[in-house]
């Protein structure tokens, strides 16, 4: 679902600058769901736009204005318009858990290496 500027006119971001923008929206989503605030490709290809904190976190007992940070990392100035669909809102089932502290963890193959230490 997309998520629109609720901006009453439009703000400039220079390269490298960001700003939090309102979208007008708020939810009451259902524990155990969360919503994930996502780029838009379009923005990000053509102008170096993208949401800065992605994916960004609703939290289901979240009551206030959902707001897109996002930043700009292209080289020229981008305009975002009032109603302007600057990002995307997926809402996605997460798992809640509860950690157990230990003193050591079970062997595994891959064991700590990571970061290409399969070869590639
Ligand atoms: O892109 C975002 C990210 C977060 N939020 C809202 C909903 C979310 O439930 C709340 C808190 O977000 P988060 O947990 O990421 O914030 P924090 O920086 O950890 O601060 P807090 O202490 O408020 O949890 O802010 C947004 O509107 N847009």
């Amino acid at each position: 679902m997309d998520l629109h500027a609720a901006l009453t006119e439009p703000v400039t971001l220079s390269p490298l600058g960001r700003v939090k923008v309102p979208t007008g929206l708020a939810f009451a989503i259902p524990k155990g769901l969360e919503g994930q605030v996502r780029p838009r490709s379009g923005l990000a290809a053509k102008h170096g736009v993208t949401v800065l904190n992605a994916p960004g976190t609703i939290d289901s007992d979240y009551r206030g204005e959902v707001a897109v940070v996002l930043v700009n990392l292209g080289s020229e100035p981008v305009t975002i318009a009032p109603l302007d669909r600057i990002a995307q809102i997926v809402f996605a089932r997460h798992e809640t858990v509860v950690l157990e502290e230990v003193h050591a963890l079970d062997d595994t193959e891959r064991g700590a290496g990571g970061y290409g230490s399969t070869g590639s």
